[in-house]
């Protein structure tokens, strides 16, 4: 089955999201109107707040629109495209694979998948368990190591350091220390990660602000613990993963399962902050499980994998006008359109 359209290749930017409109505009709105806010009400204004901006910046704090226009200026649409990707691991056929002489085979793990998310856009990687999912994010992340055939691109370049300093990958496995409190976790991560140019004032601040955006103002000074002791909840430490990432405020975003785990309302909220990020003027991928109705709806892409072949990649909203095309109707009209590609996926509809 081929992917439904072969989109254009230029690397403009979409609509109105440039760099000028991004979501720290709504980090400083949200600090001087709420207390604890409500992440999709401060969502919701992400897209639109460049003039509300301008009227702030005077009321500002010097250092807080210091340290923001330092990373608004960090910030660089990036068009991602990837064509023809084919990825294989090499396996040993008997014993252990400790002795060299061994024969190997190659097992094809992602094979032909093509794609591209433009600035202001969120992709969803959806399939199967085992389907390449979050083999295809290492590799658009820049972080697979081996031979990867095809092209990916980052504006039309190949992945370098400039672009791996402005790549926030999130894994599937958070790895954050049990013993510190989410509020120590993103301070230390923003000392240690934001430019030189900022103050420790400056960076403190930025922490406490990814706190709020994220909801965990409640949670600050809870330790976040581990295996040994309990400590926040599970949509907490994802949120406080995805935080780190957002303090050094990436043009690029790619996370690996980010909603695993969690109730439906909680996986809402955080793909609505992922959307509200792309809005502000990133690329925003993500996989994902079986992803609800109304989860699916906030995905402006989706690329759908079958053992690693592409079934679909393209405009999330014409999914299923594309497989009634082919003459594959999900049988009544109010289908989550994720369960019947999931099912598509697995070979249970022919
Ligand atoms: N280095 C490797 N060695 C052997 N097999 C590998 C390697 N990397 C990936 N695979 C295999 O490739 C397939 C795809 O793995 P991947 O983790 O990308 O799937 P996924 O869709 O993300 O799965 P899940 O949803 O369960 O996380 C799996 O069958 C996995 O076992």
């Amino acid at each position: 089955m081929m992917p439904p359209e072969q989109e254009n290749t230029n690397t403009s930017t979409t609509g109105n999201t440039g760099p000028s409109s991004i979501i720290l505009t709504n980090w400083t709105e949200t600090v001087t109107v709420h207390a604890e806010p409500s992440l999709s009400s401060s969502i919701s204004n992400m897209s639109s707040c460049s003039a509300q901006d301008q009227g702030l910046q005077g009321q500002q704090e010097p250092s807080l629109s210091r340290s923001f226009t330092i990373l608004r200026a960090s910030l660089r649409p990036v068009t991602l495209m990837f064509a023809d990707v084919a990825y294989s691991v090499c396996l040993s056929t008997k014993g252990t694979g400790f002795t060299s002489g061994e024969p190997k085979s190659a097992r094809a793990v992602l094979n032909g998948v093509s794609g591209v998310v433009r600035p202001g856009e969120l992709l969803a990687m959806l399939g199967p368990s085992g389907s390449g999912k979050t083999t295809l994010l290492t590799a658009l992340a820049g972080r697979l190591p081996g031979k990867i055939s095809g092209s990916i691109t980052y504006n039309g370049q190949a992945f370098s350091s400039s672009m791996k300093r402005r790549t926030g990958f999130v894994t599937q496995d958070d790895v954050l220390y049990a013993h510190l409190t989410v509020l120590e976790t993103l301070t230390y991560a923003a000392l240690l990660r934001l430019p030189k140019k900022l103050t420790r004032e400056e960076k403190i601040e930025q922490a406490e602000l990814v706190i709020m955006e994220l909801g965990l103002t409640r949670c600050r000074n809870s330790l976040v613990g581990g295996p040994l002791f309990r400590g926040i909840s599970g949509g907490e430490r994802k949120r406080v993963s995805i935080g780190q990432e957002m303090l050094v405020n990436p043009s690029l975003l790619l996370l690996d399962e980010p909603t695993s785990g969690l109730d439906s309302t909680t996986a809402q909220r955080i793909v609505a902050t992922l959307r509200g990020l792309a809005r502000g003027g990133r690329t925003v991928i993500t996989t994902i499980h079986q992803p609800s109705s109304r989860l699916y709806r906030m995905f402006d892409k989706v690329v759908v994998l079958s053992d690693g072949c592409p079934i679909y990649s393209g405009q999330a909203g014409r999914v299923m006008e594309y497989f009634e095309s082919l003459g594959y109707n999900p049988g009544f009209n109010f289908m989550n359109p994720a369960d019947f590609l999931l099912d598509l996926a697995n070979g249970k509809l022919k």
